[in-house]
């Protein structure tokens, strides 16, 4: 299936490590999303990565897989997303494990079917933050920085502001978004119903929508409409 992330106003992101049932992931796949990403911070095994691949596979949506960890590289997907935490305090997650994977992979790898995430994490009380001990005092300039960085210094695809379990300051990412001519804005982060999802519509080029899936999901499935609106 050809990929086309430039195009990608909204995303579903749906983690390997919680249980959602076969109506649940039905409508979310037939949803009209331009995508489902599968990933999340703990608990992402091998096993519980394939069996939600297998499961998505049903539908015709675009299915790419977010890594995280490197005994969860499952193939199959139409595309892997590659984070590089850009504030990460533990370089293992700017450049380290992804050395590991590309020794191991790289003979096999099929590079346009990869891209890099260049990631800055916000919310200090989430799980991406802790695990990769972010720095996440930051003011909006060095935010603007990072997306600076991402697109003019390192070319990456994708220029992800990450507020993982919180909503975040959308005149932060409208700021960031002002830099970028190539690169993609994600944004995810608290987003529960259309409201928000309108609001970082505004502010960001693709918007992700995580865990509302699995809180409220007739609000999560409101937010697809609202930005194609
Ligand atoms: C044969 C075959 C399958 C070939 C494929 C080849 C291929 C694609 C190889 C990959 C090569 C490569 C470079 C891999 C990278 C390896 C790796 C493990 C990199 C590290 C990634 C990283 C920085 C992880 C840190 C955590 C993080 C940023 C995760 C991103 C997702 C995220 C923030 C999810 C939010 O999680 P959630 O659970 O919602 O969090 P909360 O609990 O806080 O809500
Ligand atoms: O789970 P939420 O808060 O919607 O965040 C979405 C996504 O950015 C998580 O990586
Ligand atoms: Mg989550």
């Amino acid at each position: 299936m050809n990929i086309d992330i430039g195009r990608w106003k909204h995303v579903f992101k749906l983690d390997p490590d919680r249980d959602i049932s076969d109506s649940a992931l039905e409508r979310v796949c037939m949803s009209g999303t331009d995508a489902v990403m599968v990933g999340g911070t703990t608990g992402v095994t091998f096993d519980n990565t394939v069996d939600l691949l297998s499961r998505i596979r049903r539908f015709e949506v675009p299915c790419v897989l977010e890594i995280s960890d490197h005994d969860a590289i499952v193939p199959g997907f139409d595309m892997y997303l590659i984070p590089v935490v850009l504030n990460a305090g533990n370089p293992d997650f700017v450049v380290g494990q992804h050395h590991r994977a590309v020794k191991e992979y790289g003979p096999m790898m099929q590079w346009d079917q990869i891209a890099a995430e260049g990631y800055v994490i916000l919310n200090s009380g989430s799980s991406a933050a802790r695990v990769t001990e972010a720095r996440t005092e930051l003011q909006a300039d060095d935010v603007v920085a990072y997306a600076r960085i991402a697109e003019k210094l390192f070319r990456f695809p994708v220029f992800y502001v990450e507020y993982s379990g919180m909503f975040g300051d959308m005149d932060l990412v409208k700021r960031a978004a002002a830099q970028l001519e190539r690169t993609r804005l994600f944004y995810g982060g608290g987003i529960d119903g259309p409201d928000k999802a309108r609001l970082a519509s505004e502010a960001a080029h693709t918007i992700i929508v995580g865990n509302a899936v699995y809180e409220n999901l007739d609000r999560a499935l409101e937010t697809v409409r609202a930005t194609q609106e």
